[in-house]
């Protein structure tokens, strides 16, 4: 009976069943002795010795925090950590463990927001050895290892959190092993040097089709979440991901709609791209949504200005004014740019604004279908309050398909089958992250080459 049971359970049960808790025990005594010194020291700033629980490798990156309880798998693989050094303030990180790479039937990660953990370093005060979950398949430790990526734990959060808010985001270094020596001083990397968004973006087009799709939307894949194409998707919009420098003004005639997703670094880097949205937004009149880096890239190929926010928004809990309704959604953010809301040019309006800091949280056209967010509607980690704003925006993509049907009675938004099948359904040529100190030297070499 008991074993029947067991034939009756899905493959993934019986391998927890069995496997998981001699596993779990073997991944807490290897942790336990591989908990090697570490050292955090933050540039021209206070040093923090504590415990590597993750890759035994150096790395430097900027230091950033989030105040963000739950959601680490989550935040940890959103492409826009990359090059970052995420410090989090909840004290007791990786109860939970780390789910699998597991994918939907659409073909998209179940329980990640891509493919690999992006952020270049971790630090927490407290790092849960023991964890139980029933996604779960590893400690956040072994990913951490696995990945490529050292973390450290033991260390005053509350201080280095402190400290950053009152320097702001600053450069810093995870140091594994011997005693840190102050005087063998290795270059600080800074991410704002490298190019992040090209490290992230997909190298070729795929394609992710809906079950029973009503449109097609374009997405401009500049480190896109893996929610984003999900909340696409699940809502009936098959779309076509194409890398973040692609002349998107080129073919947007084939779709119903446009959006550029979230990434990492400083938009101003992605001069391409806002010259591809500044000739999209002249020559077509295709519904465009942005979030974050997006709605950033929207924002300078409209005419406005971006600056750097002294340690930025990164939090699960931030409240946003919708201007044009007077309502308050609490949302999910992860920036340390925004929008100069004064910059704005005529055409255009502020849609939300923050109400911890006003920072610009928003802008929308005064008279067509363009909107962008700097928070994540999409949320993963965070609450969903504003996941409504894709259901405006696909509204809008739907009415835009129907008049053009009314226009060019022959016009088909939807891809062949055949393209789809060359196209593929996953990112192109992405690599993890593989230290900054190492991604700084293949971009170095690669620049050579
Ligand atoms: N999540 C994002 O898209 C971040 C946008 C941009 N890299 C910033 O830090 O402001």
């Amino acid at each position: 009976m008991i074993m029947n049971l067991f034939k009756a359970m899905p493959a993934r049960a019986q391998a927890f069943a069995t496997v998981k808790p001699q596993a779990r025990f073997m991944a807490t005594v290897r942790q336990r002795a591989a908990m090697e010194p570490a050292t955090f020291t933050i540039r021209d700033g206070p040093m923090f010795t504590g415990k590597s629980f993750g890759a035994r490798s150096n790395i430097s990156g900027e230091a950033v925090f989030t105040t963000s309880l739950v959601g680490y798998p989550e935040s940890l693989t959103d492409p826009s950590y990359r090059g970052q050094i995420l410090v989090f303030t909840q004290p007791l990180i990786g109860n939970y463990g780390v789910p699998s790479a597991e994918k939907d039937p659409n073909g998209l990660l179940k329980y990640f927001e891509s493919p690999h953990l992006q952020a270049a370093g971790v630090v927490v005060a407290d790092v849960a050895e023991q964890y139980s979950h029933w996604t779960a398949v590893e400690s956040l430790g072994e990913w951490c290892a696995r990945e490529g990526v050292p973390a450290i734990s033991g260390v005053d959060t509350r201080a280095i959190v402190t400290f950053l808010r009152e320097r702001g985001s600053s450069l810093a270094k995870i140091t594994v092993g011997e005693e840190y020596d102050a005087n063998e001083d290795e270059a600080f990397t800074d991410p704002e040097q490298i190019h992040l968004v090209r490290q992230v973006s997909t190298k070729q087009p795929f394609h992710i089709s809906a079950a029973d799709p009503h449109s097609h939307v374009a997405v401009l894949d500049c480190g896109v979440k893996e929610n984003i194409l999900r909340s696409l998707v699940n809502r009936g919009a098959s779309v076509t991901v194409f890398p973040f420098d692609y002349p998107i003004h080129k073919v947007a005639h084939h779709f119903d709609g446009v959006f550029i997703s979230n990434g990492p670094g400083d938009p101003t880097h992605c001069q391409d791209t806002v010259f591809h949205l500044k000739a999209l937004m002249e020559t077509s009149q295709v519904p465009i949504f942005g979030i974050c880096l997006g709605h950033q890239l929207l924002a300078l190929a409209a005419g406005a200005r971006t600056i750097k926010l002294k340690y930025g928004n990164r939090a699960h809990n931030i409240p946003a004014l919708d201007l044009s309704t007077g309502r308050c959604h609490i949302t999910s953010q992860n920036h340390g740019y925004a929008v100069d809301a004064s910059t704005l040019p005529s055409e255009w309006k502020p849609y939300f604004v923050n109400l911890n800091d006003q920072s610009n949280e928003g802008m929308i056209h005064k008279s067509r279908p363009i909107f962008s967010t700097q928070f994540h509607p999409e949320a993963k980690g965070g609450p969903l309050d504003s996941s409504y704003l894709f259901d405006i925006y696909l509204d809008s993509v739907q009415k835009y398909k129907q008049s053009q049907a009314g226009l060019h009675p022959h016009r088909d938004s939807r891809p062949s089958p055949l393209l789809i099948d060359l196209l593929g359904n996953e990112r192109v040529g992405v690599q993890p992250t593989i230290g900054m100190q190492n991604i700084a030297a293949a971009a170095a070499a690669a620049a050579a080459a």
